[in-house]
């Protein structure tokens, strides 16, 4: 069988690829295509969201993004390198479904563990402006189990932003929020874009797309760009 023709736009100064990304996972009746041919190229400064139907593949396709995952076939090139591992959090920083906090850290110390990692400075400054920006500046010493799913998803948020990463990718980021915080989340979205990050967001919510400089979606585990 031929290959899909691809006709995504290519963006000569992208900053997150992807190249005929193809992924399948075992299933009872054999392997699953989730990922047929994915292409995609997101621009410093641009914010993107990614739509699909539930289990069309977003999650999978951001795993793959950000080197938790590999492909089958297929590459993904980050800030000029293409994907071996994960890369460096201060070139692509992940907000996971599945969040990803330390349990024996404060939310504070959460967001402030990639910026220690790398010897970075005003740490202390920088996590409780996001934090505050997120409207959880007081929750910054709490663990996350002392803390809603909502507000440890804001922390996560917050270790992603505050990294000032070249590529950011978000899944589902007001997945778990209640209506009065979705714009304090879409605020630093917005602002970490403006200030020159590729910010790619796999969402269900018209609110988040409504911010977004490009909208896509996956359908049958390609990008469509018919509609772009
Ligand atoms: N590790 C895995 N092993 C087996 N199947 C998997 C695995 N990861 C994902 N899948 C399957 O791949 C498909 C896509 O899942 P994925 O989580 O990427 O969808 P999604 O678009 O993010 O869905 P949602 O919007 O509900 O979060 C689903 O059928 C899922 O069951």
């Amino acid at each position: 069988m031929s290959a899909p023709v691809s006709d995504h736009p290519t963006i000569d100064n992208a900053v997150l690829s992807a190249r005929g990304l193809t992924r399948a996972f075992p299933h009872p009746d054999g392997p699953l295509p989730v990922l047929r041919g994915v292409d995609l190229d997101v621009a410093p400064g641009e914010l993107v969201t990614v739509s699909g139907r539930s289990g069309s593949g977003k999650s999978a396709l951001f795993a793959l993004l950000c080197g938790f995952d590999k492909p089958d076939t297929g590459t993904v090139t980050v800030c000029g390198t293409v994907l071996r591992a994960a890369p460096a959090w201060s070139d692509c920083a992940v907000l996971p479904q599945a969040l990803g906090l330390a349990a024996e850290l404060t939310l504070q110390e959460n967001a402030a563990l990639p910026l220690r990692l790398t010897g970075q400075s005003d740490v202390e400054d920088r996590v409780a402006d996001v934090l505050g920006e997120l409207g959880i500046g007081h929750l910054g010493d709490r663990y996350p189990t002392e803390v809603s799913y909502g507000q440890q998803q804001r922390a996560a948020l917050a270790r992603a932003a505050v990294a000032r990463p070249s590529v950011l990718l978000a899944d589902e980021p007001t997945a778990h929020l209640d209506h009065g915080s979705v714009p304090a989340v879409l605020g630093v979205l917005r602002r970490v874009a403006d200030a020159g990050t590729a910010v790619l967001i796999a969402t269900h919510h018209d609110q988040v797309h409504r911010i977004a400089d490009r909208r896509l979606s996956l359908v049958e585990g390609r990008i469509d760009y018919s509609a772009t």
